[in-house]
């Protein structure tokens, strides 16, 4: 883990809400590694989403920069964003709401693989049987409806998309957060296993510093629209300084404060 992948600085959004302003990103700034999972926690409301929106540039902040891969990823446009979107992909909490219900598993999975022309048409349906066999689900899902899929699964296959794209950083909002914590840790196993196989680097933005502590190296809190700490995750977990990370630290089974 060496260089910078993703570097943000300043980064500032406010959102226009019923003629009030909401101060959803002060100052933030942040740097991650190539291969790195750094977790972003922090309570209800405190903007972790709006900075994955901001990175993943689904919304616009009115101050800051990024760079991304070396590139000013702000000032990216046209072509030259579409490329290198599939670099940096998303998965949110409800993978119901990223993909067209109508759609099939393997409608969902070409069309990255298409609008990226990562593999030519004939090896297209191979492709899909390979992704799908690589996050847990036999490639005869490929047939099955979106809508026809378990909470888990659907989570599988948005993965797989993200995977399609051969990105460089994946960032995951909530992405284990509605599932029972049998398959929540199946997943974070999973997206273990991808990491050190394909060393890809995660943000890992969730309110449950349980999960976020079991897959990030370091970990960032946020508080208010600000990032008030960063660590390695053990030191974090085992020692926060600011109050949001006590109270967030406070507030987890002691097994997981303390480790195995
Ligand atoms: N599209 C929007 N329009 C107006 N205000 C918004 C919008 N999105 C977020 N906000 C406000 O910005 C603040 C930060 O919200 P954000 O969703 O980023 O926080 P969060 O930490 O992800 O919270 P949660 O875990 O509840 O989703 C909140 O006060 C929220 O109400």
């Amino acid at each position: 883990m060496s260089g910078v992948l993703l570097e943000a600085g300043g980064l500032v959004k406010t959102w226009q809400a019923r003629g009030r302003q909401v101060a959803a990103l002060k100052d933030v700034s942040l740097a991650v590694a190539p291969g790195e999972t750094l977790g972003l926690v922090g309570r209800s409301g405190c903007g972790k989403s709006t900075l994955a929106r901001v990175l993943t540039r689904l919304t616009p902040p009115q101050a800051g920069s990024i760079r991304f891969r070396g590139k000013d990823w702000l000032s990216l446009a046209g072509a030259g964003l579409r490329a290198e979107r599939r670099h940096m992909q998303m998965v949110f909490q409800d993978p119901l709401a990223a993909f067209n219900p109508r759609s099939t598993v393997a409608g969902a999975l070409a069309d990255p693989l298409r609008l990226h022309r990562l593999v030519p048409r004939e090896r297209r349906a191979a492709r899909i049987g390979e992704l799908l066999e690589r996050v847990g689900l036999p490639a005869g899902y490929a047939a099955r409806s979106i809508l026809n899929l378990s909470g888990g699964q659907r989570q599988r296959v948005a993965i797989a998309r993200a995977l399609a794209c051969e990105p460089s950083l994946v960032v995951l909002d909530e992405a284990v957060s509605a599932l029972d914590v049998a398959v929540r840790s199946m997943i974070l196993d999973l997206l273990v296993d991808l990491q050190r196989e394909r060393g890809l680097a995660y943000i890992f933005v969730s309110h449950d510093l349980a999960a976020v502590k079991a897959v990030s190296h370091r970990i960032a809190v946020m508080e208010a629209g600000e990032i008030v700490e960063t660590g390695p995750a053990e030191t974090v977990v085992r020692n926060p300084q600011s109050q949001a990370a006590k109270d967030l630290v406070a507030a987890v089974p002691r097994l997981v404060r303390e480790g195995p």
